[in-house]
């Protein structure tokens, strides 16, 4: 019964991998271009998200700023989620849903891209992100599920919006950090060519 439940989880996720293959490499490609051009124009990606999602923006800056599977010169990226001190201040003396827009206005350029991650396309802090990184003139690659939820509404069409054709958080999560994997990997392919990366 266990092992059924846990074996469920593989088959559910693995059906929703096949699916997003066909539904999201076309906005995946179109994100790879987005930072592109921003990383080899001297910009970065602020990322942002709550739990899980805080996760995926903190292991998608390591990979950019350290590496990915292959050696590259270092990628500028930050992850909004990580300086509790700048989190807790702005929490208490604002409000919590202010706690990535006031980054994104302090460290937001022309160019730059915010990397904004909530699988409702609903928390209200990743929304305001997004209205501070279009105010400081930055494109946003949103990743969200379901329906999109207001971040749909929100982005523009100079802007990227991957959605994953799921409703349950886990799944959706599953498939962003798979997104964040492959956009790693395109862009290495497009700064180095397309060899295979070495285990
Ligand atoms: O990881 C999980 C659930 O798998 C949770 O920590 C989840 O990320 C949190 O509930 C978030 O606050 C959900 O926010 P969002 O994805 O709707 O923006
Ligand atoms: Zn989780």
């Amino acid at each position: 019964m266990l092992e059924q439940r846990i074996q469920q989880h593989f088959i559910d996720s693995a059906d929703l991998k096949y699916q997003s293959a066909q539904a999201l490499s076309k906005p995946i490609a179109a994100a790879v271009q987005a930072m592109l051009a921003c990383v080899t124009s001297g910009g970065k990606v602020l990322a942002c998200g709550n739990g899980g999602s805080a996760a995926d923006a903190q292991h998608f800056a390591a990979e950019f700023v350290g590496r990915f599977e292959r050696e590259r010169p270092e990628l500028g990226a930050i992850a909004l989620t990580t300086d509790t001190s700048i989190i807790t201040a702005i929490a208490n003396d604002y409000d919590f849903n202010v706690i990535f827009s006031r980054q994104v206005r302090a460290l937001g350029a022309p160019g730059d891209v915010l990397l904004a991650i909530s699988t409702s396309g609903n928390s209200a802090n990743v929304l305001a992100a997004i209205e501070a990184a279009h105010a400081r003139e930055m494109v946003v690659v949103g990743l969200t599920g379901r329906n999109g939820g207001k971040m749909a509404q929100l982005l523009r069409d100079t802007d990227v919006h991957i959605c994953v054709p799921h409703e349950r958080t886990a799944r959706i999560q599953e498939v962003h950090l798979l997104t964040l994997h492959c956009i790693c990997d395109a862009v290495d392919a497009q700064l180095l060519g397309e060899q295979e990366p070495t285990p």
